[in-house]
């Protein structure tokens, strides 16, 4: 085993970053990210760059905000549309199918078994197409600080991921970094209450359904609870346990991804579902948190296949798509 590949949870690897970082051994690291996101779409790394005390306060942050009474938080309202992701969701508002554009199915899967999940979203500050929505500064003061600081330390950690990304395909090291100068990114805040086990044992709720993640990467931090599931390989509708690993970032390869490498890469569907051996005390499962940063291409750019993914032999398989549309219409399909 190479040094920087460390193990691997249930065929996810877990790559140690730091030589990628350091310059130490940059190409064994990406190699290393590439063949998991080729096998599975999702890789653990270690040595990411995310300092552990900005994420455990950012962890702090996120369960000081979910503690807030409703009507506090109701103070920085997701909009009824979910094209302007930002702000507070109630739990039951969104559902994260993997449904495209059928309203009626998408109402119908709510009602059936609604996602018991609240989150929060924002992205930077300037961005007049998906502004901010935040409490009164007030109501949790030093909140919003905290977020945009942490955002644009994931954003360090995001540049350096979509190098080893594209120096192990191949091409050059800032071609995919050009597509995200706007850092037109996600940071969301999800809290999964605890709710009564026999319920989603019996699929009356959900945590979140099976999804892939709509952009380029997400950068997955969660808590110890664990219960994020991933599709098995070549076992549709089969998925396995991705369990958390101290210290360690999950790192998953989203649609844009797939489209870019022409299927080399995977985007994996996903879920979350009770932990195993959670500890269930008086029938209730423990809550979880989790903080996903959805890393995404400026609205404006048009996602085709790179250079070198296709050939008259192995033709191009995806039509190059706008950033823009096919983000809008998966975020218009879950609220
Ligand atoms: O809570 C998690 O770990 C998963 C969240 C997720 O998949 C998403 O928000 O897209
Ligand atoms: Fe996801």
């Amino acid at each position: 085993m190479s040094s920087v590949l460390l193990g691997d949870a249930h065929g996810i690897s877990v790559v140690d970053f730091k030589p990628f970082l350091d310059g130490s051994a940059k190409q064994d690291v990406a190699k290393a990210i590439l063949d998991s996101f080729k096998r599975i779409g999702f890789v653990y790394l270690v040595n990411h760059g995310i300092p552990p005390e900005k994420s455990k306060a950012m962890f702090e942050w996120s369960k000081r905000f979910f503690a807030l009474p409703e009507e506090k938080k109701l103070l920085a309202p997701h909009p009824p549309s979910g094209t302007h992701h930002r702000g507070y969701s109630a739990p039951g508002v969104e559902k994260v199918t993997q449904v495209y554009d059928n309203k009626e199915l998408i109402a119908n899967a709510r009602a059936k078994a609604p996602d018991v999940k609240e989150s929060f979203e924002c992205g930077w500050a300037e961005n007049v197409g998906m502004p901010n929505i935040w409490l009164p500064e007030d109501v949790l003061p030093g909140f919003r600080e905290a977020c945009m600081d942490f955002y644009w330390t994931c954003h360090e950690t995001e540049l350096q991921i979509l190098r080893a990304v594209t120096v192990a395909l191949g091409i050059s090291e800032d071609y995919l970094v050009k597509y995200h100068h706007a850092h037109d990114n996600q940071l969301r805040l999800l809290h999964y209450p605890s709710v009564p086990a026999k319920d989603l044992e019996e699929e009356k709720i959900t945590r979140i359904d099976a999804h892939s993640d709509f952009a380029s990467i997400t950068l997955l931090l969660q808590d110890h609870v664990g219960g994020l599931e991933v599709e098995i390989p070549g076992k549709p509708g089969e998925f396995m346990s991705a369990p958390p690993i101290d210290g360690a970032l999950i790192v998953n390869a989203g649609d844009f991804m797939m489209r870019w490498s022409n299927d080399v890469i995977k985007s994996t569907m996903h879920r979350v579902r009770a932990p195993p051996n959670a500890k269930v005390v008086d029938g209730m499962i423990p809550p979880r948190y989790s903080i996903p940063y959805f890393c995404c291409p400026e609205f404006s750019e048009v996602v085709k296949c790179l250079p070198g993914t296709f050939s008259d032999e192995n033709p191009a398989k995806y039509e190059p798509i706008s950033v823009q549309q096919y983000i809008l219409q998966r975020l218009a399909a879950t609220y």
